[in-house]
């Protein structure tokens, strides 16, 4: 079913559709992988992917939440029921984005109370009151930004609203200070890491918690093995220039691009 039909999925996506009920959460797909990216990687983990997005990277490998989202609307229960159908005691709510959806407090406050670990995938442009054990934060870069040369869909029309939505220094240093967290940034060249600097220093400035370069990640830009070959070495090594902490995409090295890993 189509959450969404127009252009803006944080507000077509939210939309109630049909007989969806309050309380409910737009969900693309759910499905038990290992987590691919970041500190936890490696570790058997339950994806429950939200629907609808703020922003639209260009490169954005869940094409289906953002840029034409679809899915289907689960109430919390649900959702929690599916979960527990796997064996795994770690659950990544991801997206789209799921921080635009205010439901996504409760269904990681009632993972957290059933003794689950939880690590949140998200944009850091919205900030939510939850329980989160890790804040896996990808902050956009000037890079993301849908140029008309490099639109999936058309010609540009979201690139002023991606630009003056996908950095706010404020709420990324409130994660910071919240959560335990890692900025986990995708790198699509040398060319990123002034702007990843300059971003991690306001960052520190902003936040009254520390942020080592151990909690920064630099991540390939791919969405198939064939694109990480290209990168990866590239990116590593860039962290090792650099001082921050590389993350492979092990999910894309050992599954591809393949539906639900
Ligand atoms: C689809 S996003 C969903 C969560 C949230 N919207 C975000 O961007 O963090 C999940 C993760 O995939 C990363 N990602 C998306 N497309 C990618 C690509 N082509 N190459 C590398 N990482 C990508 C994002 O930066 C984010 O860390
Ligand atoms: N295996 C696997 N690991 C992941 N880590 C973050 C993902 C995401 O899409 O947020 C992801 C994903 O889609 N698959
Ligand atoms: S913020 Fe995340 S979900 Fe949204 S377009 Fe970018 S990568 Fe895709
Ligand atoms: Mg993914």
């Amino acid at each position: 079913m189509p959450v969404a039909s127009d252009t803006d999925g944080l507000d077509a996506a939210v939309a109630r559709s049909g007989d969806a009920a309050e309380g409910d959460l737009p969900i693309n797909e759910l499905f038990c992988s290992l987590q691919g990216e970041g500190r936890l990687a490696g570790v058997p983990s339950v994806f429950v992917r939200t629907s609808g997005c703020n922003l639209r990277c260009w490169f954005c490998d869940s094409y289906h939440t953002s840029w034409e989202p679809t899915g289907d609307w689960y109430g919390v229960e649900d959702i929690v029921a599916a979960v527990e159908g796997y064996d795994a005691d770690h659950v990544v709510l991801t997206g789209g984005e799921p921080l635009v959806h205010e439901r996504s407090v409760a269904l990681l406050d009632e993972l957290g109370e059933r003794g689950y670990h939880t690590t949140v995938e998200t944009n850091g442009t919205i900030y939510r009151d939850a329980h989160v054990d890790l804040a896996s934060v990808s902050p956009k870069l000037a890079s993301s930004t849908p140029t008309a040369e490099r639109d999936p869909k058309g010609d540009g029309e979201w690139a002023d609203r991606h630009e003056a939505r996908r950095l706010d220094v404020d709420v990324l240093a409130e994660f910071v200070e919240s959560y335990e967290t890692q900025l986990k940034f995708v790198v699509t060249g040398p060319d990123d890491m002034a702007e990843i600097e300059a971003l991690v220093e306001d960052v520190r400035g902003a936040a009254d918690a520390p942020l080592p370069d151990a909690q920064v990640l630099l991540m390939p830009e791919g969405q198939t093995r064939e694109q990480l070959d290209e990168s990866r070495r590239v990116v590593a090594d860039l962290a090792l220039e650099y001082g921050y902490r590389y993350t492979p995409r092990l999910h894309v090295d050992l599954w591809n691009d393949a539906p639900g890993t």
